[in-house]
């Protein structure tokens, strides 16, 4: 399917299409945007991240243009609309690294300094209402958001640039009270989550969707690997937690702090073979298809491949 729908290009393909865009990050600054246990060099972000964010670049100029000449044919005043990238991907395939790159990179560009970033865990139910559901096994399925809210979101962005999302914590496990991330007219706006190209993810009418998260979206993400890879890094980034996030006494996960070896990496392949593989199998990869770039990242997390959307 994804044969016919996208093209393919090598690592090395895709590193010619940056052009001339300049580096734009010193090695502290990638080192401060590495996720937990991804280790992202130079390399990739020149030869993966920068043709990625001149192709953004240009698409950004592109839409500026077309809303233009439809506000001038309607004669209404134009106004600068923010530019939505989706960031789709499995739990632990590093969706948050990838996004939080392409912020510092894209904000680095003086046609569009101001970049935001939302991630759609915020959008989970609070585990209140997700207990009250029977959904606490079911985190990261489609029924464990509040999709409504989602759509409405992204439409206020669409409408007025301005939204209001509630915040997640992976500390607490839950969705914080009296916190909000208040957006406010960006430039570009990075919607980062394992449900975004899904089409369940839209509000029905007489039981057909009227919008998905995905009639938001103008350019979209998907961070693709093999799931024996990715099932090892959820491991090791448990184990990395455990070690270090884990020890605050305010982490969901305390109770996991001093456990031995066997136990801790039973309890984690426990969530994954539970939850999150079967998330993966029978949510998320069937989405990947729809996405404009596929992304493909080996065991070591460099990328080898992508695929761009000609369909
Ligand atoms: N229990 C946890 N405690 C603290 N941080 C966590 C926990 N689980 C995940 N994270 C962090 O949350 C972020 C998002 O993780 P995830 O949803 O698995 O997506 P991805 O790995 O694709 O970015 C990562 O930076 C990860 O390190
Ligand atoms: C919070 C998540 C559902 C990811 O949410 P996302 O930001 O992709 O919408 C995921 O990280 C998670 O907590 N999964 C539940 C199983 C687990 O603890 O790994």
């Amino acid at each position: 399917m994804e044969s016919e729908s996208h093209s393919v290009f090598s690592r090395a393909e895709w590193a010619r299409l940056r052009s001339s865009v300049p580096m734009m990050l010193s090695e502290a600054e990638v080192e401060a945007l590495r996720g937990t246990n991804e280790p992202t060099s130079m390399d990739e972000v020149e030869e993966v991240f920068l043709p990625l964010t001149r192709l953004i670049n240009l698409h950004v100029a592109a839409s500026r243009g077309l809303a233009r000449v439809t506000d001038d044919f309607v004669g209404r005043p134009s106004w600068p609309r923010p530019y939505i990238v989706a960031v789709a991907g499995s739990v632990a395939v590093g969706k948050s690294t990838v996004a939080r790159l392409l912020r510092a990179l894209l904000s680095r560009w003086p046609d569009h300094p101001k970049v935001d970033l939302v991630t759609t865990d915020g959008f989970l139910f609070p585990t209140r209402e997700l207990e009250k559901r029977g959904l606490m096994g079911r985190k990261g399925f489609p029924e464990s958001y509040d999709v409504k809210r989602m759509i409405c979101f992204l439409s206020d962005m669409r409408a007025t640039g301005r939204a209001v999302s509630p915040v997640y914590s992976h500390q607490a496990y839950d969705i914080l009270a009296g916190e909000e991330h208040v957006v406010d007219r960006p430039d570009i706006l990075i919607f980062e989550g394992l449900n975004v190209l899904q089409l369940g993810a839209g509000i029905e009418k007489a039981h057909a969707p009227v919008f998905t998260a995905s009639d938001f979206f103008d350019i979209s993400i998907y961070i693709d690997a093999e799931e024996q890879n990715i099932e090892r890094w959820y491991l090791e980034r448990f184990l990395l937690l455990q070690r270090t996030a884990f020890q605050n006494p305010a982490s969901y996960f305390h109770h996991m702090a001093s456990v031995p070896l066997e136990e801790s990496e039973a309890f984690a392949m426990n969530l994954w073979s539970r939850i999150n593989g079967p998330n993966l199998r029978e949510n998320i990869l069937p989405s990947r298809s729809r996405a404009d770039v596929i992304l493909h990242k080996r065991a070591d997390h460099g990328v080898d491949w992508l695929k761009l959307r000609r369909l």
